[in-house]
């Protein structure tokens, strides 16, 4: 099956500090993937690149097979819309309510005459119902976004993503601000939606064990590299490492370094 979203050896820097050096990932449609690494690992560099809001001193983003890199503004604004973004603060206009926050994912798509009166179409207005409803907050659609609670507004948040009809999200710490209940909806919700709309989920989590629980992979960002962290290994090789210390494989998902991996879970 064809990636939903490929990062190929992506490279950034700021002045001196070279942030990515390499680091590729693939993530397949219906995969839920939990990208962890120490604070300043590059792990919001990486998604910037990824969304096209950065661009990468070397390396390809491919969406569906698409390169962003040399499309025109009008094509690549077309693959963007393909990619939802979820962020730790939700980024909802506080003032508006649900729905309305939920239109916004509705803008693109929209046209310009609708977005500037407010008056979007009643089928952009039935899908941002039906993405509230999915996420089981119909109920407070007309409720104004400062009034919901932190983990309401973040399903808030991702019915926006719905409601832009996206293949993938990447979610810039989802549940960092959340509290355990609200934290595990949230990755319940997530984990569903690969399953049932074959989306490709990219999710940077620091809690450990929340990453083992609900991710079908963790790639860890060390380095400016990503590396895969574990379970996506079959048992035997994994049996094998524990055993061998040699390094198997690097990068683009595949780095495994018994060494490293024992660490890893030491920090953990
Ligand atoms: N626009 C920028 N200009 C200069 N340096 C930047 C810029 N954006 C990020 N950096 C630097 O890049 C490095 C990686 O930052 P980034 O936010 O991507 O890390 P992160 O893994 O997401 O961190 P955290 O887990 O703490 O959110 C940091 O050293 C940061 O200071």
């Amino acid at each position: 099956m064809k990636p939903a979203i490929e990062a190929i050896d992506l490279a950034k820097s700021f002045e001196s500090n070279t942030v990515l050096d390499g680091a590729s990932l693939s993530i397949r449609p219906g995969e839920f993937v939990a990208l962890v690494g120490p604070s300043g690992a590059g792990k919001s560099t990486l998604f910037r690149c990824m969304t096209g809001l950065t661009a990468p001193d070397a390396g390809e983003v491919r969406v569906a097979g698409v390169p962003l890199g040399g499309l025109r503004a009008r094509d690549l604004a077309r693959v963007r819309r393909r990619i939802g973004v979820v962020f730790q603060q939700y980024n909802l206009v506080r003032r508006l309510s649900a729905l309305d926050n939920v239109l916004a994912g509705r803008l693109a798509d929209a046209a310009a005459w609708r977005v500037a009166l407010g008056r979007f179409s009643r089928s952009d207005r039935l899908l941002a119902a039906a993405a509230l409803d999915r996420v089981g907050l119909l109920d407070h659609a007309h409720q104004r976004a400062s009034t919901l609670s932190g983990g309401q507004q973040q399903r808030v948040a991702i019915a926006r993503a719905l409601a832009q009809e996206s293949s993938v999200i990447l979610a810039d710490e989802p549940v960092a601000s959340l509290d355990p209940d609200s934290a595990e909806m949230v990755l319940t919700l997530l984990k569903q939606l690969t399953a049932e709309k074959g989306l490709a989920i990219c999710c940077t989590l620091h809690q450990h064990a929340l990453a083992e629980r609900f991710c079908d992979r963790i790639l860890e960002l060390r380095g400016g590299r990503i590396g895969l962290q574990d379970e996506a290994v079959p048992s035997f090789a994994r049996a094998w490492q524990s055993l061998s210390p040699v390094r198997v494989s690097q990068n683009a998902g595949t780095s495994l370094s018994p060494e490293g991996r024992h660490r890893r879970r030491v920090e953990a």
